[in-house]
């Protein structure tokens, strides 16, 4: 052998030695980093924040300490509750056993959770992939990443959580909000979607399991509103919770204390809203499943200062007019004729209201705008909440509710009083549309429905808005069976057309936010807007409502299909952008000013939108060291 090849003979077994010896210490390095307690030797990383938790070694995801979260610039990526070693395997290990239950008993969700898991751990190694299936085939996931699923995604969170996604605020961070908001990775956040958790869908109060929601609207501003998804932030805000299962619950992430309240919620509230607008100062935040005690107070408290809105609030608002006047259209009459229909309101919840409101102002838009005409308007609705018909005689009633109570004498002559049944009601209103926003699965129920056949409208509207599946207030086979082929229907959560025979179709329609928010929060981000004004979101409703053709109308179909979100999103957005810039609340975006953005046409409004919507594809990739 000459020198030359044993000098590479044993090069290479130096190489061969140090791969060994670097993968020996790699494998001290990961037990160490699995079993080190504080207190005995530490394992000295060179990584922090989102680094150390994307790397299998070094991650301990829910186990990190405190003190830790703090030295690795943790704090606010993970939720609040630090679990020991034992509590993350119980947790892992009742998950798992769930989901061979399930395979086994076979409920009908088993597949739609499998389907979030399998799409969730794309989302986690390949975010252009994940958003171009999702995009691909957005009728057959949306109901996955999004209402329903969703749902069940937060019900369940404590089993599902694995790689954290967006930012946990708790009330335990008070004082540290300000520089929290710099362990996140992006330098650039577009949109925040925030809940606080108090009231996930129709669920109730799921505490720091609501993040699902967080990110479940955050997906759809991807794929519908084309936001890049590095520029999302998904945010909970832990200030507790009052669901007792989950105080009690020894694997639940989040604080286990009742929910804050009064000035000490809005002061953790408003430490974020600071926080999160001196770092991103154009980013614009909606506010997801807030208990309404607090939905309408937070909207009034910041809508005049900064880039934000609620979607349960005023997005729900805007999608339920466009059903409404589609109704009317459908009846073959023209929108104008919208003042004139008679609707019951089951439900006075943040999006009962914010649809009340916007409907009563539609109405009175459309007789005059004056001061009479909003007066007038209110006698269109019946308003019924968990205690019957709400009439003036109601004590303690709800501020955002009185402006609905009914006047008694009025209510008496119609044969109904304070707190009036649902089927009384509509048995003695027989009114044009039945709207539910109440959160009570089969509230529309035989008797019910059976009222409405006397409806004096030729075509009676039922929307069984409320969300998840399980909370419709009816099926849309109920509803045709019950009141007749003609009628039309609209719920929150999806389900499938009904075949009425003789090749009849009775039309499902989905009547979900998720038809504005992305294009409202776009239209935003591109026209600049300071603020998000009614007229803003008044553009967007009548954007959706114009969508719709005659024919299809006339068929029933008074919402489209989900397949065309991406269309309907950028339709939306410019419509809100020409708002903006009406409004004088334009300031441009990137190279786009405020004059640029006057010259544009509606035609080159809409490319403008286009032109900005990320697409997944792959970039080319350099390595440049800086
Ligand atoms: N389709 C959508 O786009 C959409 C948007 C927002 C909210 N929602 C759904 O609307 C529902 C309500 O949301 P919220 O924020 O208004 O909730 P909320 O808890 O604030 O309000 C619920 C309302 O329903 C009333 N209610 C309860 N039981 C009732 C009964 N038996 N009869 C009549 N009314 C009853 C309550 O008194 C309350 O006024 C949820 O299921 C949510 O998922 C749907
Ligand atoms: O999330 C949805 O599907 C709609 C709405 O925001 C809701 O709270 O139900
Ligand atoms: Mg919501």
């Amino acid at each position: 052998m000459s020198n030359f090849s044993q000098l590479r003979l044993s090069s290479s077994l130096i190489k061969r030695f140090k791969v060994r010896f670097a993968a020996a210490t790699a494998t001290v390095e990961r037990r160490r980093a699995f079993t080190t307690t504080e207190g005995s030797r530490p394992t000295i990383v060179h990584k922090r924040s989102v680094d150390i938790l994307h790397d299998p070694w070094f991650n301990k995801g829910t186990a990190f300490s405190m003190t830790e979260r703090d030295r690795l610039d943790l704090r606010g990526l993970l939720p609040p509750n630090v679990m020991t070693e034992e509590q993350q395997i119980q947790r892992f290990m009742v998950d798992l056993k769930r989901l061979e239950v399930n395979a086994r008993d076979g409920p009908s969700d088993t597949n739609s959770l499998a389907k979030w898991r399998i799409l969730n751990r794309l989302h986690d190694r390949n975010e252009a992939m994940y958003y171009k299936v999702l995009l691909d085939n957005i009728e057959e996931y949306a109901p996955i990443v999004y209402t329903p699923t969703v749902g069940l995604v937060c019900q369940n969170y404590s089993g599902l959580f694995r790689r954290p996604r967006g930012m946990y605020f708790s009330a335990a961070d008070r004082g540290e909000m300000m520089s929290m908001v710099y362990n996140w990775p992006a330098d650039q956040v577009d949109m925040i979607v925030v809940t606080d958790g108090s009231r996930i869908l129709g669920l109730g109060d799921l505490g720091v399991q609501g993040i699902g929601i967080a990110i479940g609207k955050l997906d759809l501003y991807v794929a519908a509103a084309g936001i890049n998804p590095q520029r999302v932030l998904p945010v909970m805000i832990d200030v507790g919770t009052n669901n007792e299962k989950l105080l009690k619950d020894p694997l639940y992430l989040g604080l286990q204390e009742k929910r804050l309240d009064g000035d000490e919620y809005l002061s953790v509230i408003d430490e974020f809203m600071e926080a999160v607008f001196t770092r991103w100062p154009h980013v614009i935040v909606q506010f997801e499943d807030f208990q309404s005690k607090w939905a309408f107070k937070l909207l009034q408290r910041y809508r005049d200062t900064y880039r934000m809105f609620n979607d349960d609030v005023q997005g729900t608002a805007g999608v339920a007019i466009a059903g409404l006047l589609g109704a009317v259209r459908a009846q073959g009459k023209p929108m104008i004729d919208f003042p004139k229909q008679k609707i019951v309101v089951a439900g006075a919840g943040s999006a009962g209201i914010g649809v009340l409101n916007a409907a009563r102002k539609t109405m009175a838009r459309m007789l005059g705008n004056t001061d009479t005409a909003f007066q007038s308007a209110r006698s269109q609705f019946w308003v019924v909440d968990a205690n019957g018909l709400i009439t003036e005689e109601r004590s303690n009633i709800d501020p955002e509710a009185s402006p609905f109570a009914r006047k008694v004498n009025e209510v008496g002559r119609q044969g109904l009083s304070e707190g009036a049944s649902l089927a009384e009601v509509v048995k003695k209103v027989k009114p044009d549309v039945l709207l539910g926003l109440s959160a009570v699965g089969g509230l529309f129920s035989k008797e019910v429905l059976e009222a409405l056949k006397d409806s004096t409208s030729t075509r009676p509207a039922i929307f069984a808005m409320s969300n998840p599946t399980k909370n419709a207030e009816c099926t849309p086979r109920q509803a045709f069976s019950t009141v007749g082929d003609n009628i039309i229907f609209a719920s929150g959560s999806p389900f499938g057309d009904v075949d009425l025979g003789d090749g009849k179709v009775g039309h499902c329609n989905q009547g979900n936010n998720m038809y504005l928010f992305p294009g409202i929060g776009l239209g935003t981000l591109l026209s600049g807007a300071r603020l998000i004004s009614d007229g803003m979101l008044q553009a967007a409703a009548e954007c959706l409502a114009a969508y719709m053709k005659e024919e299809e109308v006339l068929q029933g179909i008074i919402y489209p299909s989900i397949s065309s979100i991406r269309d309907i999103t950028k339709e939306v957005a410019a419509a809100v952008v020409r708002e903006a810039i009406e409004e004088d609340l334009a300031e441009g975006y990137r190279d786009m000013d405020v004059r640029e953005l006057r010259k544009l046409n509606q035609e080159e409004t809409l490319q403008y939108v286009e032109n900005n919507m990320w697409n997944p594809h792959y970039p080319t990739l350099v390595y440049w060291k800086e």
